[in-house]
């Protein structure tokens, strides 16, 4: 098992990363909690809920299980949660532990951080993508205007990473999580980006996907544990995610998974980056990836004002002007205030582009 340890402005807590951790949770409880609520959804409830049931301490164990997928991240959902949660008499020495992929983790972690104000939580990340979302305390639900618009920075008290959870995912979902390593290595690190080009990810080893997932972990706690809060160097944790999210809003939640839109994202941020800065980035080469690893790569019928439109309630918009991160070089991240004109412009050249290749 490896640890990585995350200090935050409020507490320290440990990413622990091996096999068979589901069935030791007790270890890594550091206090004696008056009652604790599982979050799940369906799919993982199937397949993992036992596990940890089994393995918590007997007294006052509960558990809510929410539809999967990206639209349980709604007020309905969470207030839904927040009703079980005073059902079952939860105090403020309860624990909510979120055992699922990023829209479980986002969702439990938003109940926990709102629940009486503020009650401890734990992840139990289950997606490969949530290797990204279980660290640095990002917690949110979604706006029909918006991904994540409302939501907190909420650490939690520990991560949970049980890689033996991993094999029962789809290729959607290994697709989806290998994307936000791809987002990692490009703003961070040149040759863990040329590694990812020549990974086959439905046919990786155990040793390559966990050694994949702990550089992508070292990377994103390393940023988040210098800017927790966004005002600086985490911006770049969102490379790809300006369009993304967009995309993900606008052709409605869930119908391209996370990683499916950072993906087109990505390439769109290298597309302006090559264009704006006069410079070649790895786009073929990225593409090509993309398209032997079965990523969709749209690029066509999009409606770029509706796109534009969604970009400026970004996070990161300013003054209603789109922000985006860009790259000078691979591992050279910067962010760049965009006009709505320039965005159009590259929005038509990136799909033109996408079409011949
Ligand atoms: N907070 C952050 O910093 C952060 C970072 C990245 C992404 N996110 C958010 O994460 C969400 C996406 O997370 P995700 O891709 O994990 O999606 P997800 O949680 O919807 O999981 C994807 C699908 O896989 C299923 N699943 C989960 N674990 C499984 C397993 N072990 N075996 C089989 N099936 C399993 C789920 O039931 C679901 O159907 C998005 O909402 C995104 O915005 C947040
Ligand atoms: O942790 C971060 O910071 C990230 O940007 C990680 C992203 O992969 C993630 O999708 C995050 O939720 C996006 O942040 P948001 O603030 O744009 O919602
Ligand atoms: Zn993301």
């Amino acid at each position: 098992m490896e640890k990585i340890l995350v200090k935050s402005s409020t507490n320290a807590y440990t990413i622990s990363i091996g096999e068979s951790l589901r069935l030791q949770i007790k270890q890594f409880l550091n206090k004696e909690y008056s009652s604790i609520l599982v979050v799940t959804d369906e799919h993982v409830a199937a397949l993992y809920l036992k596990d940890i049931l089994e393995n918590l301490p007997a007294y006052r164990v509960f558990q809510s299980i929410v539809p999967a997928g990206e639209k349980s991240k709604n007020l309905q959902t969470f207030y839904q949660l927040q009703t079980e949660a005073i059902e079952f008499g939860l105090d403020r020495e309860s624990l909510i532990i979120a055992l699922g992929g990023g829209v479980v983790g986002d969702l439990a972690g938003f109940v926990a951080a709102t629940y009486m104000r503020g009650i401890d939580y734990i992840q139990i990340p289950t997606t490969i993508l949530a290797h990204d979302s279980s660290v640095g305390g990002k917690v949110a639900i979604n706006h029909e205007f918006g991904k994540n618009l409302i939501g907190n920075f909420y650490p939690p008290e520990a991560v949970i990473y049980d890689v033996d959870t991993l094999h029962s995912l789809s290729e959607r979902e290994v697709r989806s999580g290998y994307a936000e390593l791809i987002k990692e290595a490009l703003i961070a690190d040149k040759n863990f980006f040329n590694t990812l080009l020549m990974v086959d990810i439905y046919n990786v080893s155990n040793h390559g996907l966990q050694k994949h997932l702990k550089q992508g972990i070292r990377i994103k706690a390393a940023i988040v544990e210098a800017d927790e809060r966004e005002s600086g160097v985490r911006k770049y944790l969102n490379l790809g995610h300006t369009l993304g999210h967009a995309l993900e809003a606008e052709l409605g939640y869930g119908t391209l998974t996370h990683g499916e839109a950072v993906a087109i994202g990505l390439l769109f941020s290298i597309h302006v980056s090559e264009a704006l800065y006069s410079i070649k980035l790895p786009f073929d080469e990225l593409v090509q990836w993309f398209k032997t690893n079965k990523y969709p790569i749209i690029g066509t019928d999009l409606n770029n004002l509706a796109l534009i439109s969604k970009m400026k309630s970004d996070k990161k918009a300013l003054k209603s002007k789109i922000q985006m991160v860009l790259l000078e070089d691979v591992a050279k991240p910067v962010t760049r205030e965009l006009e709505d004109t320039e965005i159009e412009i590259y929005l038509t050249s990136f799909e033109r582009r996408l079409m011949v290749q």
